[in-house]
């Protein structure tokens, strides 16, 4: 488990992380989310031991970090692996030599590293690339091969810092899969860092929020899809719904198994409210869909609207719209 309490780090005078708070728990997706800036990959580092903190407590199973001495933090970062955007590799090297590269460092013998080498390989997919350089890959099997080294010492923490960033959608999606998947099998703590929404809907089961070093929501995924603080719909990009109609506006969410599917048709046929669907959409959240739609109601029908939709105990929230 690793347990942050109100951890601080400056660079100078600039506060990068202030006062941050969370708690990870064994076997998590966890996402670190927020705008260029925000302090999520300054976190990360601390969390690996690369960056110390000025002020706060960093426990990782128990232990803090910034006690560490040389060997012990070499020991401890052992435990951890780490992926990047740029999927960095050394270009001489095979991808099995690469692959094999901690191993070798930790003076790991040639059969253990072979056997660990080619499981690996079979893991993430890349069987029949490990004698090619890194420069004859695409970017998802370099970034494969990049996730067979971080796995490489058996961590129990995998640190993924914009892993997919630089990717396609559809080798987006087939990296977030291997991921998820590796989280499933191997029961590795994951924690993403990510600017991209579709990210966490994919994979994390929870995700803090970072803007300018503070976390300013922190929770379950689908929770704060369906709640919506406003710190959120921010990062959504939701709050720039522009040119609604006059008239009010009601954003119903969709929460999966539960008749909130059933509400619209339900306002129009037991309240006999006239309403136009303006909005709306479904998305996958770690395989369940879950969505929204937007209505626009007219004025006087607006308190009968909000009492019944009260009354079914529906997630929905009023929108300002923008013209
Ligand atoms: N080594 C450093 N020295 C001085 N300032 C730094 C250093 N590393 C990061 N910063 C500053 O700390 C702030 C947070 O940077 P950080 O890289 O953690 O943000 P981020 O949320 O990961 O951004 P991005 O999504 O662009 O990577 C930025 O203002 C950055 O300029």
């Amino acid at each position: 488990m690793i347990e942050i309490t109100n951890l601080q780090k400056t660079f100078g005078e600039l506060e990068v992380l202030k006062n941050i708070s969370l708690n990870i728990m064994d076997h998590e997706i966890y996402g670190l989310v927020g705008k260029s800036g925000a302090g999520k990959s300054t976190l990360l580092r601390c969390i690996n031991g690369l960056e110390t903190y000025s002020a706060g407590k960093l426990l990782v199973n128990g232990i803090e970090i910034k006690g560490l001495n040389k060997k012990e933090l070499r020991l401890y970062r052992k435990n951890i692996g780490m992926i990047f955007q740029d999927f960095p590799m050394l270009s001489r090297k095979t991808v099995y030599e690469n692959i094999a590269y901690p191993m070798k460092c930790w003076k790991y013998g040639k059969d253990d590293i072979e056997k660990r080498v080619k499981e690996l390989a079979g893991i993430v997919g890349i069987t029949d690339k490990l004698e090619q350089k890194p420069d004859t890959l695409s970017g998802g099997q370099k970034q494969r091969a990049a996730i067979a080294r971080a796995l490489s010492m058996n961590p129990e923490i995998l640190l993924s810092d914009e892993a997919t960033s630089a990717l396609d959608p559809v080798t987006t999606k087939s990296i977030l899969d291997l991921l998820k998947d590796i989280n499933e099998k191997l029961g590795i703590t994951i924690i993403m860092v990510t600017h991209q929404m579709e990210v966490v809907r994919s994979v994390c089961q929870k995700v803090s929020l970072l803007e300018n070093g503070k976390i300013v929501e922190s929770g379950d995924v689908q929770e704060l899809f369906l709640k919506q603080p406003e710190a959120f719909r921010r990062f959504l990009g939701n709050e720039e719904i522009t040119s609604l109609p006059e008239g009010v506006n009601i954003q119903i969410m969709l929460r999966k198994n539960d008749d909130s599917g059933k509400i619209l048709s339900r306002i129009a046929k037991e309240l006999q409210v006239e309403y136009t669907v303006c909005g709306g959409k479904m998305e996958s959240y770690r395989g369940e869909n879950l969505g929204d739609f937007i209505i626009n109601i007219k004025n006087e029908d607006a308190p009968d609207v909000r009492k019944f939709l009260n009354h079914e105990h529906a997630v929905w929230h009023e929108l300002s719209g923008r013209s």
